[in-house]
């Protein structure tokens, strides 16, 4: 990687704490980040340099997936870091900071390059490019990436207000729309399982697949991020970006080259064959939402999500959705993708299930065999890995029939520490690699389908369902798909109440 100089706007948040300090010591560890760079921490609230360092090491500690090594090797990255107050409205504090990195670049060799790494509210995102121009950050001969961290937008014409406020002062081809989903190990493994692999393809289609069905449950409620999430909803937090994020990594056509725009293009050919809801009525068949109630988990009572910090007592706003859709074009015409998503839901999991059509003839049935359809499955998250079910003798019997599952299970190969998704995001960013990030036309689609269903929920709030927190959300989910002859496949294969998670998932080592 070439030298440069990253700015984290926003470092005395929790984004930063959490995800972004860890991955600079990954990649450090790793030699990914060489010695020509420089950490320059941006926020109002005043820190030395020293406090500065000390709150990377904390996060470092508590969140990274390597140890410190020792006080030697930590100095030597340490002084890497340093922090600048500034209010980001303030354009004098831009040229400070032009100056502060006139220091660096010399002190650290960087190239004059620049990753601005914007950890902030998104209504401050615009501001920020804009004053980045008006201080000279810009201004010299190496190159200047925008990193942008989600929501963009909070629907389409909010996102082409923020695009074309950004389009000022970057390219399109230097800024990089993060959808973190995009950077986890399993979901970039969908494309390499499809197209590496010759017996995938010729089954990927309408004629062999009946259904797919792309989970994304999570235990937590909204936590202390209610004041944003009240606003936001699952729809836009999860539905937007992440879910169809994957359900284009599933439906996709194989790129012709790995160029990072043919993949771009191959995977907004999907958005723009999403089948848009009509009205009203369209949506409300189509898309269950449900928002929890008080209930119970692992023995504990959890509170409703009205009754949570920052959230509306009188809330409408969905902590669950499950939506049907469909993908006009030639290979999936026919084929319902069902996404689901929720807060407070009993496990912590992203899966991913594709259900193949049966077999013409059972040739078992006479024997009063019914056959379970084969399902391919990717985990991704927090378990890693790909099963596939399929029908087989059970060993000694008289032709029983039972379902098996060949099973590779990466993150018990290897443990839960393949690299973090913002690890990786953040050197292919620094690489100037954009695959794994979101093109401006991705994001407009996106909205342009999602918009549809909150407009209709904007219309009323009586479809609105409930479910107990603890529980697998509304009953009218599952009955969006009997209607159609389909079940939601349990997680991890196995049936609700049987998976106690803390036992299946094996723990994130720390490496040392
Ligand atoms: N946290 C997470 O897990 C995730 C976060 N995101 C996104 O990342 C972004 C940041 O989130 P998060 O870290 O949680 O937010 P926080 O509220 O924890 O942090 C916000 C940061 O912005 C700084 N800030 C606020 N106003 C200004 C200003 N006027 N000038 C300079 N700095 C300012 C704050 O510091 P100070 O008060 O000192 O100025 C703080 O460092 C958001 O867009 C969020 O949607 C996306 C996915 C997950
Ligand atoms: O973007 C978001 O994602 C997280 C879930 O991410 P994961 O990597 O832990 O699966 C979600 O909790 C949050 O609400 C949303 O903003």
């Amino acid at each position: 990687m070439s030298g440069a100089v990253f700015y984290i706007f926003g470092a005395t948040g929790d984004l930063a704490k959490r995800k972004l300090f860890p991955a600079f010591y990954s990649l450090y560890r790793e030699g990914k980040l060489g010695h020509n760079f420089a950490v320059v921490g941006l926020a109002r609230r005043p820190r030395t340099n020293e406090q500065f360092r000390e709150d990377v090491q904390r996060s470092i500690n508590d969140f990274a997936r390597y140890k410190i090594a020792d006080d030697g090797e930590w100095q030597e990255f340490a002084k890497h870091f340093e922090y600048m107050s500034l209010d980001i409205n303030n354009v004098a504090g831009f040229h400070e900071l032009n100056a502060l990195t006139a220091k660096l670049d010399e002190r650290f060799q960087t190239g004059g390059n620049r990753l601005f790494y914007l950890a902030l509210a998104p209504e401050l995102f615009g501001n920020v490019s804009y004053n980045l121009r008006e201080g000279g950050l810009l201004e010299t001969k190496g190159w200047h990436r925008l990193v942008i961290e989600k929501p963009f937008g909070y629907d389409l014409p909010s996102a082409e207000r923020l695009n074309s406020q950004l389009r000022q002062v970057f390219e399109e081809q230097d800024i990089y729309r993060i959808d973190h989903y995009l950077g986890k190990e399993m979901v970039q493994n969908i494309e390499f399982v499809r197209f590496a692999n010759a017996f995938f393809e010729p089954l990927w289609n309408n004629k062999y697949i009946a259904n797919i069905q792309i989970t994304l449950s999570e235990t937590v409620g909204v936590e202390e991020r209610g004041g944003y999430y009240d606003h936001s909803g699952a729809l836009r937090d999860m539905g937007q970006n992440h879910m169809l994020q994957m359900l284009m990594m599933m439906a996709m056509e194989p790129p012709s080259r790995l160029h990072p725009e043919d993949i771009r293009d191959e995977k907004v050919k999907v958005l723009r064959s999403l089948r848009l809801f009509e009205n009203s009525e369209d949506v409300r068949a189509n898309v269950v939402r449900g928002q929890y109630t008080n209930g119970t988990a692992k023995g504990k009572s959890l509170p409703a999500y009205r009754d949570e910090d920052s959230v509306n007592p009188q809330s409408t706003t969905e902590t669950y959705f499950a939506a049907r859709v469909h993908v006009d074009n030639f290979r999936w015409a026919g084929v319902p993708f069902y996404i689901r998503t929720g807060k407070r839901l009993p496990l912590k999991t992203t899966e991913v299930v594709v259900e193949f059509k049966n077999i013409p003839n059972n040739v078992y049935l006479a024997k009063k065999h019914d056959l379970q359809p084969n399902l391919l499955v990717f985990r991704v998250n927090p378990m890693e890995g790909i099963y596939f079910k399929m029908n087989a003798k059970q060993p000694g019997s008289e032709g029983v029939i039972v379902p098996v599952a060949m099973d590779f299970c990466q993150s018990c190969q290897i443990g839960i520490n393949t690299p973090e998704a913002y690890e990786r995001l953040l050197h292919d960013a620094a690489r100037g690699d954009s695959t794994y990030f979101t093109r401006w036309d991705e994001v407009a689609l996106a909205w342009t389908y999602v918009d549809r269903i909150a407009a209709a929920w904007a219309e009323t709030s009586t479809d609105l369902k409930t479910y107990p927190a603890g529980s697998w959300g509304p009953d009218e989910a599952a009955e969006m798909l009997a209607k159609d002859g389909f079940k939601w496949w349990p997680i991890n294969g196995q049936n609700e109440g049987e998976v106690d998670w803390e036992t299946v998932a094996p723990k994130a080592s720390v490496l040392t």
